[in-house]
């Protein structure tokens, strides 16, 4: 398994399969890549399924754990089941969806191989999906999951970027998971480093808090040290409070409540922005749709391309990528004397001499 530098294991990998999308919504950071419109047709410098399997085999033998398709929206690719099924069996699959064309191949991909799916799907209301999505498809993304869950995907995650727009819904779709077995919750903080319009967000401290009053167990996951949120149906039945199980800081990647109760609701927090702690535990590499490997998701100076390399240079930029890695809060961004962020010192490129 490769380390970096603060001690971090790259256990998963993200693969962007393509920047183009469906949706336009007005909140997208296309995972660090820019716009998503323009025509919806396969476009040339779209990594290609042999390219992509040839990357996941050079993955594995890295000890690389789980790979997570993603966009855009990676089911635009037709090739998707295929690159599914050629996938080593070492990596666990999942993907990162809008749901929409999960009808009709939610049973395909899991044929294939997908082990499970997230769903955006940032409200319970008809109009406010209109309006953050930028699109009619409401129906087809209720449709999704429920494909989603028939095809046996387990589990199936919805998230709900969390901003003013959305936050609101938050209670309702909480209730939501909660109610239904087999779905849970990413509540994301909206990320403005790469979109702008910082005053959308809002204080996750305050989701926390609701939570914690709600929950009837809390711990922390591995990845990201993220807390997860266990929460009993409404059904009237006070649960939280005195009997809650206290936070573990030492839980591992364990998918089991720290309470054995099939019937709680999962919800887990997603919280990156101006959190070093986040990215302290943070165990990923990125593949953009253009084949450059990218060691995190807010910087764009760390790309390293793989076009037309042999395997083992993919292997020497896989490592060179490890060890260039730092945490992007609290080491490549530091805090200022004013309470901001800026650059550290180390990261900026020395400017050429002009004599
Ligand atoms: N800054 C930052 N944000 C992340 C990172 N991972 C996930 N996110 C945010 O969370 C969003 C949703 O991530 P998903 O693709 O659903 O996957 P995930 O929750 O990270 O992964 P799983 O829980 O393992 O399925 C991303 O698009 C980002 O906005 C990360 O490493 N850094
Ligand atoms: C970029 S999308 C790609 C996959 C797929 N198209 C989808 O929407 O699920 C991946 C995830 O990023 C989230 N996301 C996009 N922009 C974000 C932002 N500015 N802040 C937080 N999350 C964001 C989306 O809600 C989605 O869950
Ligand atoms: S569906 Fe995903 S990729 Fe498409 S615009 Fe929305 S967040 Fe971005
Ligand atoms: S280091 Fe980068 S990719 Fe990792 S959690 Fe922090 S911002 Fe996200």
């Amino acid at each position: 398994m490769l380390t970096d530098s603060f001690d971090r294991d790259v256990t998963g990998v993200r693969v962007s399969l393509t920047d183009r999308c469906n949706f336009d919504c007005v909140y997208c950071h296309n995972e660090g890549l820019g716009d998503t419109r323009g025509p919806a047709a396969p476009r040339d410098h779209e990594m290609g399924a042999d390219d992509v399997v040839r990357f996941l085999e050079v993955a594995t033998e890295f000890d690389v754990e789980a790979v997570k398709f993603t966009g855009g929206e990676p089911m635009l690719r037709e090739d998707l089941a295929e690159i599914v099924a050629r996938t080593p069996d070492e990596l666990s699959v999942s993907m990162t969806t809008n749901g929409t064309f999960l009808p009709g191949r939610a049973e395909a991909l899991v044929d294939a191989g997908l082990d499970r799916v997230n769903i955006s799907q940032d409200a319970l209301d008809r109009e406010t999906f209109a309006q953050v999505t930028q699109s009619g498809a409401y129906d087809a993304v209720l449709e999704g999951v429920g494909a989603a869950l028939d095809a046996g995907l387990d589990p199936v995650k919805l998230n709900v970027v969390v901003f003013e727009r959305t936050a609101g819904y938050v209670p309702e779709m909480v209730e939501h998971v909660a109610a239904n077995p087999g779905l849970r919750l990413q509540l994301i903080e909206y990320m403005p480093e790469l979109t702008g319009n910082p005053e959308w967000a809002i204080d996750m401290a305050r989701v926390h808090d609701w939570l914690a009053e709600r929950a009837v167990a809390v711990a922390n996951r591995e990845m990201h040290d993220r807390t997860r949120y266990w929460i009993a149906p409404d059904d009237g039945d006070e649960r939280g409070g005195e009997d809650q199980v206290p936070i573990t800081r030492d839980s591992v990647d364990d998918e089991s409540p720290p309470i054995d109760d099939a019937s709680l609701g999962l919800v887990e927090i997603v919280d990156p922005v101006e959190n070093p702690t986040f990215c302290a535990n943070c165990h990923r590499v990125r593949v953009t749709h253009d084949g450059f490997l990218k060691g995190c998701l807010n910087r764009t100076d760390d790309l390293r391309s793989m076009g037309e390399m042999t395997n083992s240079e993919i292997r020497e930029a896989f490592r060179e990528v490890v060890a260039n890695r730092v945490p992007f809060y609290g080491e490549y961004m530091v805090r200022t004397d004013e309470g901001g962020w800026e650059v550290n010192d180390e990261y900026v490129e020395p400017r050429a001499s002009v004599d």
